[in-house]
């Protein structure tokens, strides 16, 4: 039975060629922040409000202007195709069907546009999923300024900036297993260039880029920015004043540089920095609906997943990703039930604690002072 992210992930091995299952699953070197970032969750302990009296949860968030019914969502993933013929088309109509915002990865396998198309056709009576885009920033401005002006024109509501790939990961599995490329027939939608004939241009992970293209962005765009990758306090800070509206606080799941730490444990220092000037989405290694919890407890307004979507897609395609999100939010409902909470708005950083024992200031208070 598929009950938890974990079940998805069993599944998903077992059907998908091996080669593909390592992409998905690994990072950069040793893999160290992949494993750092789940870890970090689960060392953190929640402390629960009992008494409260709330019957109802209200999952429901608004980020720089996008309405989801669920604060859990869809983190940028490349190559859906890889995993199921529809590609992005399944993953966007489950999305829809949740109420979940869908960060539409540069490196997809459908077009921005057909994507916002079938969200629009899979709403069931809801509104159509508010779709994000997700940026490489090209050294190619041109080229840069036309995918804005794509995703704008689709309709996408904010654009994610990829910021922590000057060059791209040392995913080592992928370089064992010789998955270098796209198999043939496969292709980065995005990426085909009308001025040169349709050539389907490489995405560049450019060490050019500097804060004067966020700038030059801020420029031409009327839509939210946010940096997805920025992990060092003092560049979200930067961040705030070039005009970022928003921060994914992000290690790439652990897949550009490798032992940097698991983002949860960089949410409250970043908190600090931004000093709720702009809203920060966190993503990296949320399996759980109390991770959920712990995520916005400590100051996110959202969290983003990854690898359980494309783990999903890998299982059941739409209807996989429908499912896994609906356990989500039955895990996390539950989570927010449990801490006493009437919904997202209730949860502050006092329902989190580290387990360090003794507590410092508390070991004063223990029995017979037996601790020395
Ligand atoms: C297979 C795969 C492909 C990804 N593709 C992109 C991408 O195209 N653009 C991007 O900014 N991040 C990409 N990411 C990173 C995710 O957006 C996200 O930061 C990360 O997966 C979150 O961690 P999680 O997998 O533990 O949930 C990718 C991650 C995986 C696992
Ligand atoms: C050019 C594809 C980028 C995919 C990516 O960001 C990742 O695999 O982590």
């Amino acid at each position: 039975m598929l009950m938890t992210v974990q079940d998805f992930e069993t599944a998903a091995r077992t059907r998908l060629d091996p080669v593909h299952a390592d992409f998905i699953a690994g990072g950069a070197g040793d893999e160290i922040t992949v494993r750092a970032n789940e870890e970090a969750f689960r060392r953190l302990r929640l402390l629960p409000r009992v008494l409260r009296g709330n019957t109802e949860r209200a999952l429901d968030i608004t980020v720089l202007g996008s309405r989801a019914r669920t604060p859990i969502l869809l983190s940028p993933t490349a190559f859906h195709k890889l995993l199921v013929e529809e590609g992005e088309l399944a993953t966007a109509r489950a999305a829809t069907a949740a109420g979940a915002i869908m960060i539409v990865s540069m490196a997809s396998t459908v077009a921005v546009e057909d994507i916002a198309e079938a969200t629009r056709g899979a709403g069931e009576g809801g509104d159509p999923a508010p779709l994000w885009f997700q940026l490489y920033l090209q050294p190619d401005l041109e080229f840069t300024r036309s995918l804005v002006r794509r995703a704008t024109d689709a309709g996408c509501t904010a654009l994610v900036v990829t910021v922590d790939s000057p060059v791209r990961g040392a995913h080592e599995r992928d370089v064992r297993n010789g998955f270098l490329d796209l198999p043939d027939g496969l292709r980065c939608e995005h990426m085909v260039d009308p001025r040169e004939g349709g050539r389907v241009r490489p995405i560049a992970m450019s060490a050019e880029i500097t804060w004067t293209h966020i700038d030059w962005l801020r420029g031409i765009t009327s839509l939210p920015i946010l940096l997805k990758g920025a992990l060092h306090p003092e560049d979200a800070r930067l961040a705030v004043r070039h005009g970022v509206d928003g921060l994914l606080l992000s290690n790439h799941g652990g897949r550009q540089l490798d032992t940097v730490p698991a983002t949860v444990e960089l949410l409250p220092e970043i908190h600090a920095a931004v000093a709720g000037r702009i809203p920060i989405v966190l993503d990296g290694g949320v399996r759980r609906g109390t991770d959920v919890v712990k995520a916005l407890a400590l100051g996110a307004s959202a969290v983003g997943i990854g690898r359980p979507v494309m783990w999903a897609l890998a299982e059941g395609g739409e209807k996989g990703v429908r499912r896994l999100l609906e356990l989500l939010r039955e895990e996390l409902d539950q989570a927010l039930a449990l801490c006493g909470a009437a919904g997202v708005q209730d949860l502050t950083p006092d329902l989190v604690r580290a387990p360090v024992w003794p507590p410092a200031d508390a070991s004063a208070a223990l029995p017979g002072g037996v601790v020395s």
